[in-house]
């Protein structure tokens, strides 16, 4: 088809399975060598630094894992990207555990301070290193607790849930009280934020000890999954130095257990999500896992909000070096070379039959078993699956049984490699998730950007970021009936190929881009900033 302009044109497909039509969207969708990013660079910029409407602050993004070193998740990609987006208008850095990768690296790290032993949690010295880019990192050294073979949560799959490190209370309480300490200007540093970001329960102590000390200091807490918790005997709380007063219902006490998670809800000046339908989601029994009320409570005060993830610009088919061949939209020669790389790789025969994929943490919430009960029903249809994940050791062992049953159409590899789940982005046709709760999912938007369109439980950030026959495909139960019904829609539109390449080339230009998070991050910090009655410095 060429360069061409689907500006208002609506593709009707001739299969009746698949009648819906589709208005291709988001106005101009000609696609030159210089399309989309560029477009968005220059829109989606709001604020620049030294913007006196929105003061510059200082920030201190605390997190449990970054991309640059030690990746278990979503949140690992957030850490890295997010502060790098916000940084073009605020001075931010982050905190994070020294970990063995940390102190594996090439990075020189300068001791910059020192923070002394609380109730149970160690002494440790504060390291800053500085990336190519010049975003600073401080990272907590204490080798007992940190230095250790296996991930940043433990030696189970996945590294989260089961086989976490059993003193992972005190590892995260020595995060979280590192970050109030440093914000306090307890820690010897030469600079001191103005505010924290705290990410998920491993930081959610921090708020709560800033409060025991009396301290007002404005904290956003952002939840990227509610559904891990940072659950503990309550007998620990000496431990941790949590004080007996704050073990009740209106503090960090759930259910008789002791709640990082909570803690964060509780005690932060805000507390955010990261897709408006999660951020509703969160509030109802069903998706609340037990904080519903809390939430609910939280949302009427305006104290809850979803601001969505984005995707950076490393996602980019036409320049990501670590495809097999970078192509751009209507460049379908180049994805398919990257088709024929996956199939290769995973042992897979030729086929002109369409390739679905999975890329995830093969766990409960993924709908994983959902996939494995439709893989007999795609195969038969002349369909192709790879996974690439770990997780749950049950769904692994399942996995490498569905392999051997189907030699040549099904693939799996159990482990985690970025690289060649960028390949698989970039080769497949469709990417499967299923997900029984997304609070925002960010392969789905990677797979959208590689023109592999996903097909996705109607729930948080995926129902936000698919449009439903546009850019994907969107079923509203989490039952084999319903996604069986998304699955044939794909494949009908995969055997009208007009439909199918139109449906690619909207895909690929969604404008999921960090750069649309810094007014809305940029304007809460500001918001709550003055709720604390914190003069935010500008820093022009
Ligand atoms: N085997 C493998 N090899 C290589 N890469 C793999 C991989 N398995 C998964 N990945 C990568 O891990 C990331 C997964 O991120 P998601 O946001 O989709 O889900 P996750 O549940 O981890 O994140 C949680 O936090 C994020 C961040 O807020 C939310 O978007 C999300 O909804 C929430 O559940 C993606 O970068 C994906 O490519």
């Amino acid at each position: 088809m060429g360069n061409v302009a689907l500006k208002g044109i609506d593709f009707e497909t001739k299969n009746d399975s698949c009648s819906r039509s589709i208005s291709v969207p988001s106005g101009d969708l000609a696609f030159d060598e210089h399309s989309d990013t560029e477009r968005d660079r220059d829109s989606d910029e709001p604020f620049e630094r030294g913007d006196s409407r929105h003061p510059a602050q200082r920030i201190l993004f605390v997190t449990s894992e970054i991309a640059d070193f030690v990746k278990v998740g979503g949140l690992g990609d957030v850490s890295s990207a997010l502060p790098r987006a916000l940084a073009v208008h605020h001075d931010i850095r982050v905190l994070m555990p020294a970990y063995r990768e940390v102190l594996a690296s090439s990075r020189k790290i300068r001791h910059v301070g020192h923070l002394p032993a609380y109730a149970d949690l160690p002494a440790c010295e504060v390291g800053e290193m500085t990336c190519d880019d010049g975003l600073v990192i401080y990272v907590l050294l204490c080798p007992e607790l940190y230095e250790r073979e296996g991930g940043p949560y433990g030696t189970g799959p996945g590294g989260y849930g089961s086989g976490g490190w059993e003193d992972n209370d005190i590892r995260f309480a020595r995060l979280s009280l590192a970050a109030a300490e440093i914000v306090a200007g307890h820690a010897g540093l030469d600079w001191q934020p103005q505010l924290l970001h705290l990410n998920d329960w491993a930081c959610g102590l921090a708020p709560a000890y800033l409060a025991w000390q009396g301290l007002t200091v404005p904290t956003v807490f952002t939840i990227h999954n509610l559904a891990y918790q940072g659950l503990y005997e309550a007998s620990r709380c000496a431990a941790l130095g949590i004080p007996q007063s704050a073990f009740h219902i209106e503090g960090v006490e759930y259910y008789g257990k002791l709640s990082f998670m909570k803690a964060g809800i509780v005690y932060a000046s805000h507390v955010t999500t990261v897709s408006a339908t999660y951020a509703q989601e969160i509030t109802t029994p069903e998706f609340g896992c037990g904080l519903d009320g809390l939430l609910r409570r939280k949302s009427e005060q305006g104290r809850l909000s979803g601001i969505p993830n984005g995707i950076d610009d490393s996602w980019d088919p036409r320049t990501d070096a670590h495809l097999v061949q970078a192509f751009s939209a209507n460049d379908w020669r180049g994805k398919r070379a990257n088709a024929e790389y996956v199939r290769h790789r995973f042992g897979l025969a030729p086929s002109a039959g369409p390739l679905f994929a999975m890329v995830s943490r093969m766990v409960h919430q993924k709908g994983v078993d959902l996939v494995i009960e439709a893989a007999p029903s795609i195969v038969q249809a002349g369909g192709q699956l790879v996974f690439i994940g770990s997780g749950e050791r049950r769904v692994e062992a399942q996995l490498d049984r569905l392999a051997e049953r189907y030699p040549g159409a099904v693939g799996v590899y159990i482990g985690f490699d970025e690289d060649e789940a960028r390949c698989i982005y970039a080769g497949s046709d469709f990417l499967l998730m299923p997900s029984r709760f997304e609070p925002c999912g960010l392969s789905q938007m990677y797979a959208q950007r590689f023109g592999s369109l996903p097909i996705a439980h109607r729930t948080g950030g995926l129902a936000d970021t698919i449009e439903d026959g546009v850019t994907g495909f969107l079923f509203d139960e989490v039952k084999l009936a319903s996604f069986m019904q998304a699955i044939q829609q794909a494949f009908s539109v995969y055997h009208s190929t007009e439909l199918f390449y139109a449906m690619r080339r909207a895909a690929m230009t969604g404008r999921y881009h960090w750069r649309q998070s810094i007014a809305p991050y940029t304007q809460l910090y500001q918001r709550i900033s003055e709720e604390a009655g914190v003069e935010a410095r500008i820093t022009a």
